[in-house]
């Protein structure tokens, strides 16, 4: 697994967890100005998720690494992402770009934790795309979901 040290959102929690994980995953852009990335390629993703919160769930958990993990790996890996109902060929906002997929991990994240008494929030999805590429989707203020 990649080790690196990720940009830092800003915040006041008292715990923040952090989770890193890869998905292999197909997608194309059904965009003309995407050229070569029209066609059908795969990429070998990298996700780190940061979460925070102050209070701690029965198990001692802010959010248990595994259930991160599952939410995301199962999801889109080995998937085509434009198969995904998150994202779409007619809308350019829903293109699986690597903006939009960082949007939507940190949305099926956050859909979650939502469920959670103890509230924990997503802060952050740092998503590498290719070696060269990077996307970091940070909610705006006062987003719940
Ligand atoms: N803003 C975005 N630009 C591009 C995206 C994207 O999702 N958001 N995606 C692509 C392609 O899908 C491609 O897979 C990645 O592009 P790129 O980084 O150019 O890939 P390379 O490995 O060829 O990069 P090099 O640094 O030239 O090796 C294109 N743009
Ligand atoms: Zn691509």
């Amino acid at each position: 697994m990649l080790q690196q040290i990720y940009p830092a959102p800003h915040h006041d929690y008292e715990f923040e967890l952090n989770k890193d994980m890869h998905f292999a995953a197909a997608h194309y852009i059904p965009h003309e100005d995407a050229g070569d990335c029209q066609n059908v390629h795969g990429h070998t993703y990298f996700a780190n998720i940061t979460i925070g919160g102050n209070e701690l769930d029965d198990s001692g958990f802010l959010i248990n690494f595994k259930h991160i993990k599952t939410l995301i790996h199962k999801r889109f890996d080995h998937s085509l992402l434009n198969k995904d109902n998150r994202f779409s060929d007619k809308e350019s906002m829903n293109f699986p770009t690597t903006e939009a997929v960082a949007k939507a991990v940190w949305e099926i994240v956050q859909e979650h934790l939502d469920t959670l008494e103890h509230q924990p929030r997503c802060l952050q999805v740092f998503l590498r795309e290719t070696p060269t590429s990077y996307v970091i989707y940070r909610p705006k203020k006062g987003r719940v979901s």
